[in-house]
């Protein structure tokens, strides 16, 4: 009999990712019997395919353009840098090793948490399969992640994924990166610094298609520069191998047919999250066109006591969102249950050379809202910092509500811009007139202290 078999807990959570071992430990802490369930790597997309492997490699790839660029300061450098990929990736996977083992650690060092591996699906509201085994809890958390969306006419191909290019030892001579957004743009600036020839096509007219124009055509700029080949309006259709090595994609740009070969093809057309393998449908769990777990802003699904977490939830797809799904669910659960999702102000960085730091809205959400805005705009070449490092490419801009005052939206793309970001984030954590930023002293030569002037820039904005 099944019921003869059954392990129950006081929670399980289905996938080790940004939120799930988190809460694993909190809820441990409190004495809960936990059961954690991963089907892979423990540490999920962050750790293992994502943020640290691609920042690693950013570094390097920065360290490899900083040299040939070194005679801009003055600086000859006899011949040009040799890239050692399998040295590279040794870097990253020891960085990758090791936050993977602190966590192994942090779990096997908790009493209270049972780490299960394979895969989690669902036998009922209530119950879980792993293998042959059955478990059973009135609190389930799904913290499954996403995947490569494979599309249709490259199932025959030999593509890279975002996983599968992190484990070549030798650089590409010609890679085809299909997609345009954030996984797309760092890694075909990553290889073209590392000593590839990059070609991007993208589907869409502009290339990170949910911010303002503006920005996308500076991003692509500052690629372009690099020598990077950038087409637009590319949908790609297919894929085939060729018989002398190497890849042609078949794309449709302005209604015609069209190819290009490469020595490798990258697909970096977006995620699936992972809910399809969890068998939803038994649990009862309504689950959108896109494959994401409908929650509300307790992180509550539709089903009684089983709660969606991080990328499967469609709420965010970045790492601080996944945390912040821990940190909402643990005050909820444990704390004072004040925290919701509705807290959450949008943020995120675009991890290309230089880093593009956004918070809040764009121009363009901001003029839908139909609220009274200001706005200024600074080029990144008006800032003596920015000169002195001889990084003037870019621009700093922000958008005010003009009743309220307060911030509605800022972007830093220029040297720094993923951390200068944090100073508008802050201010518009805390609630504050802009004029508390704009009267502000700030340390020099920095960028950051460009903010006050750029705020004292502000205009209305016509609808
Ligand atoms: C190339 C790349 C670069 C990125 N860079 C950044 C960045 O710089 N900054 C940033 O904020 N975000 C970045 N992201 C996004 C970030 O990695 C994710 O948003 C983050 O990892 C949150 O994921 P998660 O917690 O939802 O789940 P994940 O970390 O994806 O973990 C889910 C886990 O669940 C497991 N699992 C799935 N189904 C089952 C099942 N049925 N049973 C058992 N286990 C299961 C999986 O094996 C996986 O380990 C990047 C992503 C990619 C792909
Ligand atoms: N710096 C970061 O924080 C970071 C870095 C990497 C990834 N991420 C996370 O990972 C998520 C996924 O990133 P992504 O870049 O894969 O997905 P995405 O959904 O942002 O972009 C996919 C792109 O592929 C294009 N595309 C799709 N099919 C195509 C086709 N057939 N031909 C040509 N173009 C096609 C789309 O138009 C789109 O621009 C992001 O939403 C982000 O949250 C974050």
């Amino acid at each position: 009999m099944i019921e003869d078999r059954v392990e129950t807990f006081d929670a399980i959570i289905i996938g080790s990712g940004q939120a799930g071992n988190p809460l694993a430990l909190a809820l441990a802490k409190e004495k809960w019997k936990v059961a954690i369930v991963e089907k892979g790597a423990l540490g999920g997309t962050c750790v293992n395919t994502g943020c640290t492997p691609t920042k690693a490699y950013v570094a390097s790839a920065r360290a490899a353009w900083a040299i040939s660029n070194a005679h801009n300061l003055g600086i000859e450098v006899p011949k040009s840098p040799k890239v050692n990929l399998k040295a590279i990736k040794k870097r990253k996977d020891k960085l990758v090793t090791d936050s993977r083992l602190g966590i192994r650690k942090a779990l096997a060092d908790s009493p209270q948490v049972t780490m299960i591996r394979g895969t989690a699906s669902f036998l009922d509201k209530t119950r879980v399969k792993v293998g042959s085994r059955v478990l059973k809890s009135y609190k389930i958390f799904l913290n499954v992640g996403a995947r490569a969306r494979i599309p249709e006419g490259f199932d025959d191909v030999d593509y890279l994924t975002n996983t599968s290019i992190l484990q070549l030892d030798k650089v590409t001579d010609n890679l085809i990166v299909i997609g345009g957004s954030y996984i797309g743009l760092e890694f075909a600036q990553i290889f073209q610094r590392l000593g590839a020839k990059v070609t991007i096509l993208e589907m869409g007219n502009y290339l990170i298609s949910k911010e303002d124009q503006h920005t996308s055509e500076l991003v692509r700029e500052v690629l372009e520069k690099e020598g990077i080949k950038v087409i637009c309006g590319a949908k790609c259709m297919k894929g085939k191998n060729k018989k002398s090595g190497g890849i042609t994609v078949t794309f449709e740009k302005d209604g015609k047919e069209k190819k290009v070969s490469g020595s490798h093809v990258l697909l970096a057309t977006g995620r699936i999250p992972n809910t399809d393998l969890l068998k939803p449908e038994k649990a009862g769990l309504i689950i959108d066109d896109h494959g994401y777990v409908e929650v509300n802003s307790k992180l509550v699904t539709n089903v009684e006591g089983i709660y969606a977490l991080g990328d499967c939830n469609g709420e965010g797809a970045f790492t601080h969102t996944s945390y912040n799904d821990f940190e909402i669910m643990a005050d909820q659960l444990l704390g004072e249950k004040k925290r919701t999702l509705d807290d959450r102000i949008t943020n995120y960085a675009l991890y290309i050379d230089p880093p593009l730091g956004r918070a809040g809205m764009t121009l363009s959400q901001a003029k839908e809202s139909g609220k009274n805005l200001l706005f200024a705009r600074m080029p990144m070449s008006d800032i003596s910092r920015a000169k002195e490092k001889g990084e003037t490419q870019g621009k700093m801009e922000v958008i005010v509500d003009a009743d309220s005052e307060q911030i509605l939206g800022a972007a830093v793309f220029g040297t720094g811009g993923d951390e200068i970001i944090g100073t508008f984030l802050t201010t518009m954590y805390s609630k504050l007139s802009y004029k508390t930023l704009m009267n502000s002293v700030q340390t020099h030569p920095t960028v950051t202290e460009l903010i006050p002037t750029l705020l004292q820039q502000l205009k209305k904005v016509d609808h």
